[in-house]
Order: C-alpha cells, then sequence, then structure tokens
C-alpha cells in the first residue's frame, strides 16, 4: 500500500453514551450506507443501527485518509469500512462450530484498488486465526471479490415462485397447525425457532439481531430501518402443538399482477413446518403466486401435488467460506464413510497453506500436517478447499473444471466419499 501513506486504521467497539451513538459509530454506518448506495439514515435508524451492531458484538474497522481536506467528506468520514463479529457455523458435526462473520466491506470510489481491502481483510483474518476461529463467512456482493483472500462458495440459495391459483395441494397429510400472529408475536418464539433450525441445517450461520427486529416487523432493510407496514405472520405447531416454523409476507398490492404473497422471512425446523407454511400462503383466496428463496433441495417440489407450479426463478450463490485452521475445520464435521486423503493446500494468504492428511476411522476423522514422507494424493487452493468442506460441490467437479490436481489414483474417488453430505448445505442467514 506504498500510495496510501496517509491512510490511517482504526478499529473499535460500536458505542452508544447517554442514549446517543458516538460520532466515530455514526460516521461508520453512514460511510457503510454510502459504500453499498443506500440513502442516509436518519438519526433514529442509526441509533438503531448501533444498538443492532452492539447486540451481535461486532468490532468496526474505519479506514481514513488523513490527507483528505475539505470539502472533501472524507476530512471527517471514512474511506472505506469492514466489519466482523463472532457467531457459529453448522459444519454437520455434533455443535455448530465457531465462525467469524465479515460484513459492512466498502472502499470510496475515491479510493478503490489501492489495496485497501486487501490490508485490511489480510489483517483482520490473521487476527481471526490467532483468536482461534477456525473459519470466517461472508456474503458476497461479487463473485469476484473473495476468492484470492480464500473464500470459496460454500452455499448456494435459489428464488422460487409457486403458482397457487388453485391453492398448493401438499401429497403428505397434514402433521401440524397454523396459528396466524401479529408479527411482534415473533419475539416470544423466532429466537428459538432460528436456533432449533440452525441445529438442524448444514450450512446454517446462526441468527443475528436484525433478523430478529426484521422477523417482528421492526424493520426490513439497513436503509429505512422503520417498521414495516402490512407485514403478516404465521407460526406453525407441530402434533404436540409446540412452534416449530414462522413465517412473515407481503401482498404485493392490488396494483400488481399476479396478486402475490411474497415471503420475507421463513424459518422451519423441518420439512413439514416448511411445506405446511408455504401451502398455508398458497391456500389464500384471491392469491395466485407465492414467491420466497430456499434451499437448493427445497422439499417443496418433492411435496407438492403438482411439482410443476413450483418454479426457480433464480440461483445464486450465497455464504463464502474461508478456513482458517484446517484440523479445527475439517474435525469438526461429520464423515458418513472412513478413508485417508493427503491434501497439499494452497493459501496466498500463507494462513493454512502445507500438506495435510485427513484419516477417518468409524466416522472419526483425525487431521494433521502429513508427514514429509506421505505422498499427496491431490493438491488445489484452500478456496476449492472450502468449498468441498459441506459438499456444496465434489472433487470429481473441481478436477473437470481444472482446479484440482489429482497426484494419486484413487484421489478422487477417495475424496468424493469422504466430503460428500447427506444434504446440500443452506444458509438462511443474511448478513
Ligand atoms: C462481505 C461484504 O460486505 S460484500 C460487499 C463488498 N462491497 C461492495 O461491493 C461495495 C462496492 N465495492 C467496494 O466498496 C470496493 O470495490 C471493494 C470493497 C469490493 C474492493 O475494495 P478495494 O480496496 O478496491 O480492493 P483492493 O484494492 O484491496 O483489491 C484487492 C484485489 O481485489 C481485486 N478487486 C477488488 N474489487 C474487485 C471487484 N469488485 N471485482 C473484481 N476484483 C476486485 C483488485 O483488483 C485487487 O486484485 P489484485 O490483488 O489481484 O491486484
Amino acid at each position: 500500500m506504498s500510495e496510501n501513506s496517509t491512510i490511517r486504521i482504526e478499529r473499535f467497539a460500536p458505542e452508544i453514551v447517554d442514549g446517543v451513538p458516538t460520532g466515530r459509530t455514526d460516521a461508520f454506518n453512514l460511510a457503510t450506507s454510502r459504500g453499498f448506495h443506500d440513502g442516509p439514515p436518519e438519526a433514529d435508524g442509526l441509533k438503531t443501527l448501533a444498538e443492532i451492531a452492539i447486540a451481535d458484538g461486532i468490532t468496526f474497522t474505519a479506514v481514513h485518509d488523513d490527507a483528505a481536506v475539505a470539502p472533501s467528506i472524507h476530512a471527517d468520514q471514512p474511506v472505506a469500512t469492514y466489519a466482523a463479529f463472532p457467531g457459529t457455523i453448522n459444519v454437520g458435526g455434533a455443535e455448530p462450530v465457531p465462525v467469524h462473520q465479515i460484513t459492512s466491506v466498502t472502499v470510496s470510489p475515491t479510493h478503490r484498488r489501492r489495496g485497501i481491502l486487501r490490508t485490511v481483510i489480510t489483517e483482520d483474518l490473521r487476527r481471526a486465526r490467532e483468536a482461534g476461529m477456525p473459519l470466517a463467512a461472508l456474503t458476497a456482493s461479487e463473485a469476484t471479490i473473495y476468492g484470492r483472500f480464500g473464500f470459496g462458495l460454500a452455499a448456494e440459495r435459489v428464488r422460487f415462485e409457486l403458482k397457487v391459483d388453485r391453492g398448493a395441494q401438499l401429497r403428505a397429510a397434514t402433521t401440524g397447525s397454523i396459528v396466524e400472529v401479529a408479527p411482534a408475536e415473533l419475539k416470544n418464539h423466532a429466537a428459538a425457532i432460528f436456533a432449533a433450525a440452525h441445529a438442524r441445517t448444514l450450512g446454517s450461520v446462526g441468527h443475528n439481531h436484525f433478523d430478529l427486529g426484521f422477523a417482528e416487523g421492526r424493520w426490513d432493510d439497513y436503509e429505512s430501518l422503520k417498521p414495516v407496514k402490512n407485514l403478516r405472520a404465521a407460526l406453525h405447531l407441530d402434533a404436540q402443538g409446540n412452534p416449530d416454523g414462522f413465517v412473515t409476507y407481503l401482498f404485493s398490492g392490488w396494483k400488481s399482477d399476479p396478486y402475490t404473497m411474497e415471503i420475507q422471512q421463513l424459518c422451519a425446523v423441518d420439512g413439514a413446518a416448511r411445506r405446511e407454511l408455504v401451502a398455508h400462503l398458497g391456500a389464500h383466496d384471491l392469491i395466485d403466486k407465492v414467491t420466497g428463496r430456499g434451499p437448493v433441495d427445497d422439499v417443496l417440489p418433492a411435496a407438492l401435488a403438482d411439482s410443476r407450479s413450483y418454479k426457480v426463478t433464480a440461483l445464486g450463490d450465497h455464504l463464502w467460506l474461508r478456513i482458517l485452521d484446517v484440523p479445527a475445520a475439517l474435525g469438526a464435521r461429520s464423515y458418513s464413510s472412513d478413508g485417508r486423503i493427503s491434501l497439499l493446500v494452497r493459501d496466498d494468504l500463507h494462513l493454512v497453506n502445507g500438506a495435510w492428511e485427513l484419516t477417518v476411522s468409524d466416522g472419526e476423522p483425525v487431521v494433521r500436517p502429513a508427514p514429509a514422507d506421505l505422498a499427496v494424493d491431490a493438491s488445489l487452493d484452500v478456496r476449492d478447499l472450502a468449498s468441498l468442506y459441506l459438499g456444496a460441490t465434489s472433487a470429481t467437479r473441481l478436477h473437470e473444471a481444472g482446479v484440482l490436481t489429482v497426484h494419486s489414483a484413487g484421489a478422487l474417488p477417495a475424496m468424493d466419499a469422504l466430503f460428500a453430505t447427506a444434504t446440500v448445505p443452506y444458509c438462511q442467514a443474511d448478513f
């Protein structure tokens, strides 16, 4: 960053003092809004943003250019923002594991492509690794940014639409019941339902405080942070009457065509809650379509009497993972078959590069640096190991893509068997 000699990096926790966010807290949030081309939140919105950030235990990194003078806004506003907060991710093991979540990454157009992001993220990932985080995670605005920093696509997500002009008939008998509730009632249920779904869903990142307020209709985006008009909510109760899913949704309006129920959030502990909540929206009179988001291997097409009424309208990358500690990460997931593989991992940031040996015996993984005299079976970049990690892709596919090199005859079948997962990873959370 030689041309950046006036650049100063400030790392701090957001603060509210005497009921008011501090100047640097507001300046960070205003710069982030600007970086994402949003309008500036009003004073109460800025306070809400600070409250959410504090509740999530976030750390802000604000980058300043000390050479900036008035009339430049950067005389007193950051030229770049970056934030990170701790959470957990379900990697298919007994318990979710810690994850370093990265968000709010912006660099002003006047300062882009000068290595500011590279400097900040390199330092942050090094710190996260030193703090013992096995993984870092983010959702990306563009697919071209984070691979160079070792992030690989670990879970995709779809947008779907469901034609419901004649309702949504399910093939299976109904297992539970639906209760329509005021969104504010979800204050009593959303956190527990998010947590239960998190514990059961491969690839799930735990909910944050934005998600909770979103469920309750207190806000729906980072720009307005105002209560959502006409938001509806329903709870799914299992056969014992316990809440195991919720949905919030909006009517598209009488001027729309076709009349649509747009799912804002849907969190279900299992497939029964998911299919029955969606079918409930489809059962509304006067409604022709339901739209929402879901996993790649959604239960809906198989659950519906008319599978063709379900249509994927978009498929996109969602969760990007960065392995910070190979033994901790590979040792945390479960394996459905035994085997052994040694992998040479390239890592341009030098956090985990080297040869690693994974041995799974009776389902128990042991991961260690490969002994010097052991021939490696395959080599790949750390970003591609992240894509293999939760089963988002296979070693064979990476090999066909030309990004995984095989050194031993049995490497591909061994890796495909070891890394296979029973479900396609899905991360509902946005962060
Ligand atoms: C987790 C999140 O918050 S995702 C949101 C990311 N932010 C946005 O999309 C907001 C708009 N964009 C931006 O603010 C900036 O362009 C950023 C943050 C994406 C990049 O910041 P910069 O400081 O310009 O990146 P930096 O100069 O460090 O670039 C590092 C490398 O990434 C490359 N790069 C940076 N941005 C992009 C991009 N959008 N597409 C492709 N390559 C990119 C650079 O060319 C450089 O490559 P090199 O190391 O091979 O030379």
